[in-house]
């Protein structure tokens, strides 16, 4: 089980590779995610929304959680999935499932489309804390419609089996507020502000962009904590030509483009609504590794 002390570093929400069909390709997402997992990643994140949630069932849900339980077998990096959806009893019925599957913690995002009130939104968190297992909150207001006031994200950090937040608020409002006095630990899903965020007191990040460049991720993170803030300036700011671009279109189609290209993953096939990046994006993606091809790991 996933504790409040192992938020920290870098997580890796994985893609969900699909073959041309459409189908989940687990052939790939297994040699995937053993690649991933030859960095020193401090969490794997299955189905958030870089693993397109929004259109992965249950029943591939299952599946991809039991492939990611047998290859986490001998290693001690914690499994998170992710569960929220819109409606509460299915948020319920999908935590249930992970924590029935030995899943470490879930990911539960802010209920989207619906534009609940703060009120409705902490009744939410409350039933899937009861269910047990170790929760993440996700606040992603540009996706959801909705976002977490600061006061409703205090409530429902301190709530028993919430672990932390992952804030993707798109500002460092949230994470200095909530920091400021101590506060379960807050995770930065904002690629382009890691940096700062972990200024302003984020733990570490739960970055999509982190498919691409684990390492260099990690380095940034280590360069941060051990204080040598001009390091990790200097390796970020290196990094952000690479994450405008992975933002240009819906993520996660340009990361899916960009591994696929590089040979990490077969195809990159979306599930629609979203569609394969433009050509223009994938002319300037293609760029970019032509000039700084990825160091493929087996
Ligand atoms: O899948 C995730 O988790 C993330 N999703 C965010 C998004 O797609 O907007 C970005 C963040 O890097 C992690």
């Amino acid at each position: 089980m996933l504790t409040e002390k192992q938020i920290c570093g870098v997580y890796v929400p994985v893609v969900t590779p699909f073959n041309a069909a459409g189908e989940v390709d687990l052939d790939s997402y297994q040699r995937y995610v053993k690649s991933i997992l030859n960095n020193s990643i401090q969490g794997l994140v299955v189905n958030g929304t870089t693993g397109e949630s929004p259109t992965v069932n249950i029943n591939e849900l299952q599946l991809l959680v039991n492939a990611s339980r047998e290859l986490l077998q001998s290693s001690s990096v914690p499994l998170i999935v992710g569960t929220g959806t819109n409606d509460t009893r299915s948020t319920v019925t999908r935590t249930e499932l992970a924590a029935n599957l030995g899943a470490d913690a879930v990911l539960v995002v802010v209920p989207y489309y619906s534009r609940p009130s703060q009120e409705g939104i902490i009744a939410h968190f409350r039933k899937a804390a009861e269910v047990g297992i170790p929760v993440i909150a996700y606040d992603i207001p540009g996706r959801t419609g909705v976002g977490l006031t600061v006061d409703t994200a205090r409530t429902i950090l301190e709530m028993n089996n919430v672990v932390g937040l992952k804030d993707c608020s798109g500002s460092p409002k949230l994470v200095t507020e909530l920091t400021r006095y101590g506060s379960k630990p807050v995770l930065c899903g904002d690629d382009i502000n890691f940096f700062d965020m972990l200024g302003h007191g984020a733990a570490g990040g739960m970055l999509a962009s982190a498919n691409v460049k684990p390492a260099e991720f990690i380095q940034i993170y280590e360069y941060f904590r051990s204080g040598q803030l001009d390091l990790a300036k200097q390796a970020f700011d290196n990094l952000v030509p690479l994450i405008r671009l992975l933002f240009k279109e819906s993520n996660p189609a340009p990361i899916k483009w960009f591994l696929s290209q590089s040979g990490s993953i077969t195809s990159d096939t979306l599930r629609l609504p979203l569609t394969s990046i433009s050509q223009s994006l994938q002319e300037e993606l293609g760029l970019h590794l032509h000039q700084n091809p990825l160091a493929l790991e087996a």
